[in-house]
């Protein structure tokens, strides 16, 4: 379990637990989800799959510079989030695995990035 210091409303909706504000600051705990919490979850996104400890999903694209602007776009997004997946890259395939190492096991944010990431390979194919 690890405290988020939310700093816009965006990330409220990402841990979706309730906020706590501390010494004129706002915090969110992010948590791991339970199974059935995210399987449901996971039959939202695009050929996701795993379980509490890290969920991945492989996309092929057309070319190695294909696949490595993909991946380019999805470092843009991690920044963004602060949420960083992690990837493996063979030719023009790419293994993303994700889960919040803090938290130990898939948050919210894990599946705010894996929508995130989803957006990128279906715009990029
Ligand atoms: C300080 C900063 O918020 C943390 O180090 C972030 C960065 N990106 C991260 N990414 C992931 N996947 N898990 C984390 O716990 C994490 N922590």
């Amino acid at each position: 379990m690890r405290w988020w210091r939310i700093t816009t409303a965006r990330e409220l909706l990402v841990t979706g637990i309730a906020p706590m504000r501390v010494g004129g600051m706002v915090w969110c705990v992010a948590e791991v989800l339970g199974a059935d919490e995210l399987q449901t979850a996971l039959a939202g996104l695009d050929g996701w799959a795993g379980d509490p400890s890290g969920i991945s999903r492989t996309a092929e694209l057309a070319s190695f510079p294909g696949a490595i602007a993909v991946v380019d776009r999805v470092a843009e997004v991690a920044e963004e989030l602060d949420h960083h997946p992690d990837i493996d890259i063979r030719w023009r395939r790419l293994l993303f695995t994700l889960s919040t190492h803090s938290a130990g096991g898939v948050t919210r944010k894990d599946l705010d990035l894996a929508s995130r990431i989803d957006t990128i390979i279906r715009e990029a194919a």
